[in-house]
């Protein structure tokens, strides 16, 4: 496959313009991005890279740390985290509280806040030091130490995270949460704030492109069943209630942030993160869908 005409291609075809969406603003510190940077990184099965643009800028992962959290949990917990999270799309926005109440408490998948917050809830549970331990496990999937929270970003989500604030005393009310809610909120707005670039994002994502194994040792870190089960989370719940459209439109599994950051991977082919801050009334990056769409039209393949 010549990724580097496709990119090329991309890179001519897609110019950032401000009209496309609006930067996050709702976490005030976000809103100080500039709306025109714009990279893409691919890291292909063979090692071969690809890349144009701001592709070595670190940005907030935001919900894309969301898939990190869940793979922990799911070493450590197995079938347990099952009992308190479901697997099933929500059709409704990340941070919708309205499933809730019907649903006794349970989140309906964990990459909506409400789940994410379970996840870090057990995580908070089972280990002694949940950042260090999140820290550690990200660098070592993408083989870089030059990974840290973005402490500005955690403390202006905490500042004004009180949907977030919402879901962990709501759900506490209902009986699924166990830790203090302060100390959940805390690590799940730093596990938000991890500053990485598309180079990073893509080399850590090929865990889930190459059946469980780190991208440049080949050592075996997951199950390929564990991949199985979050890429189909990712291809179901990734973009929330614009999953479908993603899936429809694009055809991989893949996760969004709203630090303008998708990642997206092709089994056995590659992993590819593109970065545009400037986000969708979905609260995924508008730019972001439509190269990853035209990406996997130039490549002529997708999962299905
Ligand atoms: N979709 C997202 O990236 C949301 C993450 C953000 N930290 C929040 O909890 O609202």
């Amino acid at each position: 496959m010549d990724y580097q005409a496709i990119l090329d291609r991309l890179q001519k075809d897609f110019i950032p313009d401000t009209a496309m969406g609006n930067v996050a603003s709702y976490i005030p510190e976000l809103s100080k991005v500039d709306p025109l940077k714009f990279g893409i990184y691919l890291y292909a099965h063979d090692g071969s890279s690809y890349e144009f643009g701001d592709s070595q800028e670190k940005f907030s992962i935001q919900s894309i740390s969301k898939v990190f959290t869940l793979t922990i949990a799911k070493e450590l917990l197995g079938k347990e985290l099952w009992k308190r999270v479901n697997v099933e799309p929500s059709g409704t926005a990340f941070n919708s509280l309205t499933e809730l109440e019907r649903e006794k408490g349970i989140p309906r998948n964990p990459f909506i806040n409400a789940g994410s917050i379970v996840v870090a809830d057990a995580l908070l549970t089972v280990l002694d030091n949940p950042k260090k331990d999140l820290l550690k496990f990200v660098r070592k999937l993408c083989g870089s130490e030059d990974i840290h929270f973005d402490e500005s970003v955690a403390r202006s989500e905490k500042k004004h995270g009180y949907r977030n604030k919402a879901l962990v005393n709501y759900m506490k009310s209902l009986g699924n949460i166990t830790n203090d809610t302060e100390d959940i909120l805390d690590f799940y707005f730093y596990q938000c704030s991890l500053a990485m670039t598309c180079d990073q994002l893509s080399k850590a994502f090929m865990l889930y492109a190459n059946e469980g194994k780190h991208f440049r040792s080949q050592e075996q870190v997951i199950d390929p069943q564990s991949v199985k089960r979050i890429n189909a989370i990712m291809q179901t719940c990734g973009f929330y209630d614009e999953a479908g459209e993603f899936s429809y439109r694009v055809g991989l599994p893949g996760k969004s942030g709203v630090g303008g950051g998708i990642v997206a991977v092709h089994p056995q082919h590659y992993s590819v993160t593109v970065w545009s801050p400037m986000l969708n009334d979905k609260g995924n990056s508008a730019l972001g869908m439509k190269v990853l769409e035209d990406l996997t039209t130039l490549t002529g393949l997708s999962i299905f």
